[in-house]
């Protein structure tokens, strides 16, 4: 049995006369010590989902079973119980403002039944964790936040957890900072083999750190694969749209406004391997008689394996340029026609 599995849960919000599906009809099994991730834009239903897996959300249907433990129908000591290995990261930290790092910390390890004795050396071993040790006597107002999301990742840890849920944990950071939280939380996962379940909506957390990924759209979770395939070859149209915005070639305005005034189609490519399509294009210009510009290119790692990423614009007679496409599909994993 898989460490979460969630059970065909839906989840309806009765608001006034409307009813809202949040979440609708989702089974996920999610392994021990891997890192999940959700992805989808903002209402897809991604904070309800994870809310149902600590029970903080009650499915309107299904279930939701961690480590063996029907978390719907537990009751409340052993939800309780439960609750203590699931750590929680929130976008805003959710830090008490005017109680100390070290006090933050110590309401966990009071709720966790944690010996009041020993929690001063907890803290600091927690602290230390987080590269944060010198700042436990600070207030969370006197921290950036990234340091006020390590407190909050410590915070989250203080009772050895097996899992770690983290809702938009890097979405309230500048890039630099949300990726040495990535790194902190990889490091995490590593060392402590503490499973995460990690949603976003940025898909440059999702490349650096999942295995696999659940895309989320309207309640629903429309792909399910591993991070690598994801950007790779996305199969559902809110993956397509998702990875698109974040790995297509940007060609400027000004050489789009140029290319409009030439007949031609401007081709989108994305390949498994960091091998250059040089010798496929040139069978494929030679093949059919057109001629095949590369604008850009580069490669992309995710999970150490490469993305390469192209963007060509293909000039020729109409059928020409029509059987270059056909052709291109069907030797590169993934093609899209860009209108200019
Ligand atoms: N307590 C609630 N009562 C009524 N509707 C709710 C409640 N919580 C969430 N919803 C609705 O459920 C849908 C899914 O919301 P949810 O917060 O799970 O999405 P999300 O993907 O996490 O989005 P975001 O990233 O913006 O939080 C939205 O339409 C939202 O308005």
């Amino acid at each position: 049995m898989s460490q979460i599995e969630i059970n065909d849960v839906s989840v309806v919000f009765k608001d006034h006369a409307q009813a809202i599906k949040a979440v609708s009809n989702v089974s996920l099994s999610i392994e021990k010590a891997e890192v999940f991730g959700i992805v989808g834009l903002s209402g897809a239903g991604k904070s309800t989902l994870v809310r149902t897996i600590n029970g903080l959300q009650k499915p309107t249907s299904g279930h939701v079973i961690v480590d063996g433990v029907n978390i719907t129908q537990a009751s409340k000591k052993r939800l309780a119980q439960a609750r203590q290995k699931m750590g929680f990261i929130f976008q805003n930290f959710n830090l008490v403002a005017n109680r100390t790092i070290a006090q933050n910390i110590a309401f966990a390890l009071t709720a966790g039944g944690y010996p009041k004795e020993k929690q001063a050396d907890r803290i600091n071993e927690l602290l230390g964790l987080v590269g944060l040790a010198d700042r436990l006597d600070n207030y969370p107002g006197q921290l950036s936040g990234g340091q006020k999301q390590r407190v909050g990742i410590a915070r989250a840890l203080a009772n050895d957890p097996d899992i770690l849920l983290c809702d938009e944990a890097t979405s309230a950071l500048d890039t630099e900072t949300a990726e040495e939280i990535v790194e902190i939380l990889k490091d995490i996962n590593e060392r402590l083999h503490i499973t995460i379940v990690f949603i976003t909506h940025q898909l440059e957390v999702a490349k650096r750190l999942f295995d696999r990924v659940a895309v989320m759209e309207d309640g629903k979770v429309v792909e399910q694969t591993t991070a690598y395939d994801l950007f790779a070859d996305p199969q559902s149209a809110m993956s397509q749209r998702l990875v698109g915005r974040f790995l297509d070639t940007e060609v400027p305005d000004e050489v789009r406004f140029k290319l409009r005034k030439t007949p031609g189609q401007l081709l989108s490519l994305r390949y498994r391997g960091e091998d250059s399509l040089d010798p496929i294009i040139t069978k494929i210009a030679t093949e059919t008689g057109v001629d095949v510009n590369i604008l850009q290119g580069r490669i992309e790692y995710i999970q150490s394996r490469a993305i390469g990423v192209l963007a060509v614009f293909v000039t020729g007679e109409d059928s020409a340029v029509q059987q270059a496409i056909t052709q291109f599909k069907a030797q590169v994993d993934y093609v899209r026609a860009v209108t200019l």
